[in-house]
């Protein structure tokens, strides 16, 4: 029988996590012929809710789930993990400003960078999910010494998904008959969704779609998708951003076959994003590994919005340079 593969996921209690442990547990993630050992890793206060969910996961008798731990000690959830979903994050409370909300998040992942790095398997894949993602993501990794900062990744899958169906919508094909879409940047309302590159059916997207849709309509609607869930819900996005980390892991372990997908990965000075941010590039995944898609032609529109999510991830270093090693 195959070997199981620990997962660890943070934030374990959570919205986001009661969709995702299912999902990876029913082999969505990893394959339904590979069997998961469940790392499951929440706050104190929150242990007695994990054991609910701890509980149903029992009650599911998933065939693929050889074991589940459910712990508030980072070391323990993160021993001999292959994979790593970094879903756990301090909220934004009331009267926070957006540098205190980086400074709390900037503490957890510089603690649990550290453990990573001394407990994880040392091929660790790691998603940073958690909330300022990028920034997070450049804490953990910083805080990794033993780890590649390239395995430290953080999610715009969900906005490259949510770009996807916004353009079939609007040009009456299906998600799959796109390629080449793009998210460049932050997790957040700096994003750029690019489409100039992206095909529908073949045929290039801005043949079949105006420019004016494109800046009015495309590229704020993708942007402020999460806020429109939260007023739609009453609660911040949880099964559609389980089902992108999902995408993402998968495609990394699996590869992408061909198509390019997005993920927030450590600058290298492609596209003349220098290094020092975690930036949302357009990659193709292989065996284990991601390339970004180099040598695009860059338009002007395009370059000013680049640089405007470029300097917004600057900024937010800037507010937890202090954390940095
Ligand atoms: N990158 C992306 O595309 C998206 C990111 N998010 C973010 O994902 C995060 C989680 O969202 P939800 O599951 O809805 O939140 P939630 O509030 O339902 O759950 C968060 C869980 O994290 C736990 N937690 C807090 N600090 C922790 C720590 N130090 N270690 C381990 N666990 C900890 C909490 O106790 C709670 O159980 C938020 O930051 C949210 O903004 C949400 C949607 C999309
Ligand atoms: O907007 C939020 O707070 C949650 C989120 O990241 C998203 O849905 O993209």
């Amino acid at each position: 029988m195959t070997q199981p593969v620990r997962v660890a996921i943070t934030g374990a209690a959570g919205q986001i996590a009661y969709s995702l442990i299912f999902r990876i547990a029913s082999g969505d993630m990893l394959g339904k012929d590979q069997p998961v050992i469940l790392q499951l890793l929440d706050i104190p206060d929150s242990l007695e809710k994990l054991k609910g969910t701890i509980m149903e996961i029992d009650d599911c008798a998933f065939p693929l789930v050889q074991g589940i731990i459910g712990t508030s000690d980072a070391e323990e959830a993160f021993e001999g993990v292959k994979y790593a979903m970094l879903v756990g994050a301090r909220p934004r409370g009331p009267g926070m400003e957006r540098a205190d909300l980086l400074q709390a998040n900037a503490k957890i992942f510089s603690v649990q960078g550290k453990a990573l790095s001394s407990k994880a398997d040392s091929d660790v894949r790691v998603l940073v999910v958690g909330n300022p993602a990028n920034t997070n993501a450049l804490i953990t990794a910083s805080n990794a010494p033993k780890l590649d900062p390239k395995q430290i990744t953080a999610m715009t899958r969900l906005d490259h998904n949510r770009a996807l169906s916004q353009l079939a919508a609007k040009t009456g094909a299906h998600s799959t008959d796109i390629e080449k879409l793009m998210i460049w940047g932050n997790h957040s309302a700096s994003q750029y969704p690019d489409l100039t590159h992206a095909t529908v059916k073949g045929k290039a997207a801005s043949s079949l779609v105006d420019q004016e849709w494109v800046e009015k309509d495309f590229i704020p609607t993708v942007q402020q998708r999460g806020a429109a869930i939260i007023k739609a819900r009453g609660a911040s996005s949880a099964a559609s951003a389980a089902s992108s980390a999902v995408d993402h892991m998968r495609d990394w372990a699996k590869g992408s076959d061909g198509q390019w997908v997005s993920m927030a990965i450590p600058s290298d000075g492609s596209y003349g994003i220098k290094p020092g941010v975690v930036y949302s590039y357009p990659v193709v995944t292989k065996g284990g590994q991601y390339e970004i898609v180099k040598d695009l032609p860059i338009d002007s529109f395009s370059r000013g919005k680049m640089d405007a999510t470029d300097q917004e991830l600057r900024e937010e270093r800037a507010a937890i340079e202090d954390l940095l090693k």
